[in-house]
Parts: structure tokens; sequence; C-alpha cells
């Protein structure tokens, strides 16, 4: 049994909360709102996972001291936008070495940085026992059902991700390990700016020839970028890479799918925020990934045309064109140097 310290009580901390809890590990989870504490220690977190009963073992509290002494593992699973503020509260109340975990999946626009380097940016390295990404094809809503689900967990250090797989492993969770978290992290949070896209086709009213062009042609941007990053190639064919774009351009359950849904079908930016009431992941990290092609040299047309209706006002409709537009090419061409 471990003690670990969840931050973050939307949908994803708290169906992992039920996953450590299940397992029997002394789980406390933190959020920043009382009331939504005093929820769940009800039994609900009705706003992120409607009709699910957790467990009586899992325990919430709004407070940060109590949550930051409790854990020799921390769960970060904050929005990539909170990752700073959250990690900054955390080093005001740490005084020993933890094993962090995060499970979010975005890249800092600007700083184009991935959620394990702010981590180490924010929190002093005498506190940090290494850090682990834990990223798949992985929808909350589903895993609270308890239906088959598998994820990595990916460290350079092989014994922390074994680690991690051993806290959240059991018979409907199965998690292996992989030690490129460049990839990995890389996988996660592009896949959000295909699945925005496939919403959009969709919305649009395309068929599945288009949904299966922009989830192949993704992949491809995704990956190239990547390896120019430095991750294994690999890596993008695994349950972080394909998995994950499967998963979140297919499922109801994906907010990104959802919210291109809705641009697809005329909503502007705004509207979509206002209704989803949820972290769609996949807005910022176009910014950021948009911001990546160029200082990495990287073609990424699908990236670009995203970018381009989320933040130059283009129309779905010219992005379309435009993306069929483009010169003709060999299929492999950008992909040689994935070899
Ligand atoms: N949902 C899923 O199935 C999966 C999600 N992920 C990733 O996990 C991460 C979290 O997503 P998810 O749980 O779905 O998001 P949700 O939108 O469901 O919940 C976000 C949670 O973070 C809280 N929060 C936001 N800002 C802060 C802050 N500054 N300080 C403290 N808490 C804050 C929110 O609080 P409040 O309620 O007050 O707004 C809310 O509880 C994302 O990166 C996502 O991509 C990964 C795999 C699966
Ligand atoms: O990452 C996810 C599933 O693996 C969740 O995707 P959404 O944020 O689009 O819901």
């Amino acid at each position: 049994m471990e003690k670990v310290s969840v931050f973050g009580a939307g949908s994803w901390g708290t169906a992992l909360s039920y996953v450590l809890a299940q397992n029997g590990h002394d789980l406390l989870l933190w959020t920043h709102r009382q009331e939504q504490a005093d929820e769940i220690n009800q039994h609900t977190n009705k706003r992120y996972l409607k009709e699910i009963q957790l467990p009586d073992s899992l325990k919430a509290t709004s407070n940060l001291p109590q949550a930051v002494a409790h854990g020799n593992v921390f769960v970060l699973a904050v929005p990539t936008k909170a990752i700073r503020e959250v990690c900054q509260d955390i080093k005001e109340n740490l005084d020993r070495k933890v094993l962090f975990v995060h499970v979010s999946k975005g890249i800092e626009p600007d700083s184009l940085k991935r959620i394990s380097e702010m981590i180490r940016e924010e929190i002093p390295e005498q506190w940090i026992e290494d850090v682990v990404v834990l990223s798949g094809p992985s929808h909350a809503e589903e895993v609270v059902q308890e239906h088959p689900t598998t994820v990595t967990a990916a460290c350079e250090n092989t014994e922390a991700a074994i680690r991690i797989q051993d806290l959240f492993m059991n018979g409907y969770f199965r998690v292996y390990t992989n030690t490129d978290v460049i990839g990995v992290e890389i996988g996660g949070a592009l896949k959000n700016i295909i699945a925005l896209a496939v919403g959009i086709t969709d919305g649009l009213g395309f068929g599945d020839n288009a949904k299966a062009a922009i989830m192949t042609r993704g992949l491809a941007e995704i990956a190239r970028l990547g390896v120019k990053m430095g991750a294994t190639p690999l890596t993008f064919s695994g349950l972080t890479g394909v998995g994950d774009l499967i998963v979140t351009c297919t499922s109801v359950h994906s907010r990104n799918w959802r919210a291109g849904n809705m641009l697809g079908k005329g909503k502007s930016l705004d509207e979509v925020l206002e209704e989803m009431g949820m972290v769609v992941e996949g807005i910022r990290t176009t910014k950021a990934a948009y911001q990546l092609s160029k200082a990495y040299d990287v073609p990424m047309p699908i990236t670009a045309a995203l970018y381009a209706v989320l933040f130059d006002n283009v129309s779905t409709d010219d992005a379309v064109g435009k993306l069929m537009g483009r010169m003709k090419k060999n299929e492999m061409e950008d992909l040689i140097d994935l070899l």
C-alpha cells in the first residue's frame, strides 16, 4: 500500500482516485473548492462524473498543506494551464522527496514546455524523486464503469515507471511502461488537436473518409514533430500515440471532439467553451504546436489549418479547401525522417 495524494478533482483526477482507492492505497484527493471536497466525501462528484458512487475509502480535502503532507506519490491531475500554479503551491509546503506523476495532456504556449519540464522548473530538484507520465486511451467515464482500459507509465527511470505501473494496475486498468517521455507527452498532447479537427469535419457533415484522412495524416505530423524533438518513432504506434488518437477522435466522451463538432456546426469558440464547462486542452495546445512546428521547422498542415480557424478567423470551409489544395506529394516523403 502506498500513500498517494491526487491534486485536481475534475473527471480524470476523480477517476484515477477511484482506481487508487479500489487498489487499497491510502489516498487523499485535493480540490481547490471546499464544497466539492464535501461532496466527494459524501461519495459523489456529479459535475464531473454523473451517477457514479465513489468508494468509501476515497477521501477529499481542500486543504493543500494537508494533501502535501499526506503522500509519498503525488498525482497531478489539473489542466495544463494550472500545472505551474499548483506546483508553486505544493512547493511552499514540501519538505521531502516525492515521486511526481502527471496525467495532463498539453504543451505550454510560448515557453513550448512539456508538463514534465514545467514540473521540474517549478519544484526544486531536491524534492523530486522522479517524474512519471501516465497517458493513453482512457476516458474517465469508462474507467469508473470499470471497462477495460490500457495506459502507459513513462519515465527514463524504469524503476519509477514500474512503481507507478504497480500502483494503478488492476483487473480493468492495465498499465504498460515506456522510457520515451518526450514521445508519450507529445503524442498525448497533440492528439487533442487532431480530435478537434475530426470533430470539425464531422460537424461539417463529412464522412468517415475525411475522419480517416485527418487521423492518419494527423498522426504523421505528430510523429514528424515528436521525432525532431527527440522522441522514439515507435512510441507513436503505441497506446499514447495511435491508441489515444483513436479514442479521442471517435469517442462521444471526448471534450476535444465535441468542441470541434460544435465549431464545425457553426458555433463560435466562445460559445463552445461556455457550453463545455470542462477543459478542452487542444485549443491551447494548437497554439503551442503551431509555434513548435515553426521552431523545429516541421510541416504540420492540419495543425496550421486548425490554428487559422481558432485564432485567425479563417472559416472552416476555407481551411478544408486549403488542406485539400496543397501541393501534390508522395505519401511517404515527410515520413522518411522517421525511419
Ligand atoms: N477526462 C479524461 O478522461 C482524461 C483527462 N486527461 C487529462 O487530465 C487533465 C485534467 O483533465 P480533466 O480532469 O478531464 O479536466 P476537468 O475539466 O474535468 O477538471 C479540471 C479540474 O481541475 C480543476 N482546476 C482547474 N484549475 C485549477 C487550479 N488553478 N487549481 C486547482 N484546480 C484547478 C478544476 O476545478 P473547478 O471544478 O473548480 O473548475 C477541475 O476540478 C487534462 O490535461 C486532460 O487532458 C487525461 C486522460 C483522460
Ligand atoms: O485524453 C483523453 C482520453 O484518453 C480525454 O480526451 P478529451 O480531453 O478530449 O475528453
